[in-house]
């Protein structure tokens, strides 16, 4: 094992690891694999415990096998070695608690009794009870003044509301110990674009209006609400993947290079992003922005039912499933350059990827029927299969092709370039990086509000023009309007790949 080591002598990953919200949906869909994981990889220190934390009446035993059982659906089999199962389920215990009451948290106490590591705190909970248990975190006496917590997004609704959830963690937690989670910044090809743009002079050079004509986001979900009716309803689409994730890709496509990797340099950066967005204006917002809601349809290859229809669900909804939008970083990178963004559940694939189209030649010099293939492309694809590419044009080869050109690409797919190499979930990385006590990857209180402020305008216009969503079909690339909004600049939704 390789871990850098801290103070006491203790690695700077040894951590008691307190999670909150222990039987919950995240919990056992996303942290005990990636723990799991990196357990099974070697990079928990032996000394690394996990205290389970919810109100259902469990025994240890219990939980255990509880966690077993999600590991056994969420892990391959050929990755679930008795072994390592073994050495995992040993680090567990559980605690039944009401969080809202502070006399349960003694359990917290006594499991930490002695222990010489800092604790994280991972709150997988709704946000509106992270104050709460911050509050009774310390009226317990359960925290030091290394304590690190973790949140997940959204912190609140609005720009009020996350002012008023990230007020209630500051007064127990200064911001040097929070970690915001935006799981997209855990992403492998997310973090590679930071490598990307800074390591390679031929990028940093050409990254901006210059020589850049327009950038696409698609984050496209096969999935449709998942049974979240409750949560997903006060939502909808442009508040659960926009305000956090799409506009942390902006941000790390847009931002200018750091000074360094040290966190606070690359959030300053992000940070001029957000503050840098255009907001829409009354005829900007007809013309650049497009909202949907699915309708039944069909999703991989079954018929699945339309929003109104699902459990829970109010007839009357007009919340958003899809969103897509014209926007602009408006500064002196990339004043005039449009980002195209769009994002919706039950769409035909999950597809998710950032195109970054270079503008043409200034003078062109080939067949004029082939002008439109004329520039180049760089497709960053987050999932399935992380990769990036770079379409080129070369002359076509035979001898009856003279110069004819042909698109292709410069094409590295991680999992066949680095074959050995398993990509690890986002929180895998976003894990280890809390236990390191690393920021990095984590999101900064400013950049949650900056995001709300130009998301709270955008609602609030809406609001003002109360239209229902447009209507597609579920297993469609979202409402017609949303093609006619980028070809309306006589450009099209990158598809190939
Ligand atoms: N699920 C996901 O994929 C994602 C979730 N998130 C965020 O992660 C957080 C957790 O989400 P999720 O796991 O889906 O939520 P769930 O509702 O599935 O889980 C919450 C857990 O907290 C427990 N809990 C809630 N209130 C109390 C309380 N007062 N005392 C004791 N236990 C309590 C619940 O217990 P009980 O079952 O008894 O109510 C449950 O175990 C939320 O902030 C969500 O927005 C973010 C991104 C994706
Ligand atoms: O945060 C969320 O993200 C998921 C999509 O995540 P991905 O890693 O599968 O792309 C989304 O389904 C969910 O509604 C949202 O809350």
């Amino acid at each position: 094992m390789n871990h850098e080591t801290g103070p006491l002598g203790m690695s700077n990953s040894e951590v008691d690891l307190a999670l909150f919200g222990a039987l919950g949906d995240l919990a056992l869909r996303k942290l005990y694999p990636a723990l799991y994981q990196l357990d099974r990889e070697g990079l928990l220190p032996e000394t690394t415990r996990v205290l389970g934390l919810a109100r259902q009446e469990y025994d240890t035993a219990a939980f255990q096998a509880r966690v077993t059982e999600a590991l056994k659906q969420r892990v391959k089999a050929s990755e679930l070695d008795k072994e390592s199962l073994k050495r995992f389920l040993a680090r567990l215990d559980y605690a039944r608690v009401d969080f809202n009451q502070v006399e349960g948290y003694e359990a917290i106490r006594g499991w930490r009794e002695g222990s010489p590591r800092p604790m994280i705190v991972y709150l997988a909970v709704p946000a509106s009870i992270y104050g709460s248990i911050c509050r009774n975190l310390q009226a317990s006496g359960s925290l030091d003044g290394e304590t690190r917590v973790v949140v997940e997004k959204p912190i609140g609704y609005d720009l009020e509301s996350s002012q008023e959830i990230n007020d209630a963690i500051g007064e127990v937690f200064p911001e040097s110990r929070v970690y915001r989670i935006d799981h997209y910044l855990g992403k492998e090809t997310v973090q590679n674009l930071i490598a990307l743009r800074f390591a390679n002079p031929l990028f940093g050079t050409q990254w901006n209006q210059n020589h850049i004509s327009h950038v696409e986001i698609t984050v496209a979900e096969q999935v449709g609400i998942e049974g979240r009716w409750g949560y997903f309803d006060q939502a909808g689409q442009l508040r659960d993947m926009v305000q956090n994730h799409l506009l942390q890709l902006v941000c790390l496509i847009a931002m200018d290079p750091p000074a360094n990797l040290d966190a606070d340099a690359i959030r300053d950066e992000k940070v001029k992003v957000l503050k840098a967005l255009k907001p829409f204006g009354t005829e900007s917002l007809g013309r650049d922005v497009v909202r949907g809601q699915y309708t039944a349809g069909t999703s991989g290859g079954q018929s699945v039912p339309g929003y109104l229809e699902e459990e829970g669900a109010n007839t009357e909804s007009h919340t958003e499933t899809f969103v897509a939008m014209k926007t602009e970083v408006a500064n002196w990178r990339w004043a005039g350059v449009p980002f195209y963004l769009r994002t919706g559940k039950r769409m035909p694939e999950k597809l998710s990827q950032i195109v970054i189209h270079f503008r043409q030649q200034p003078h062109y010099i080939f067949d004029p029927d082939q002008r439109s293939l004329a520039a180049n492309k760089l497709i960053i694809r987050l999932q399935p299969e992380e990769g990036i590419a770079l379409q080129v044009l070369t002359k076509d080869s035979g001898l009856d092709k003279g110069m004819r050109l042909r698109p292709g690409p410069l094409h590295l797919d991680f999992s066949s370039a680095f074959p050995k190499s398993r990509i690890p979930d986002a929180y895998e990385r976003l894990l280890l990086e809390v236990m390191k006590g690393q920021q990095y990857l984590f999101v900064r209180r400013d950049e949650v509000e900056y995001a709300w402020r130009w998301c709270d305008q955008l609602i609030a216009a809406w609001e003002a023009h109360d239209s229902p969503p447009r209507r597609y079909p579920a297993g469609s690339w979202g409402p017609v309007a949303s093609i006619a909004m980028i070809t309306q600049d006589g450009r099209s939704w990158y598809e190939d790949y």
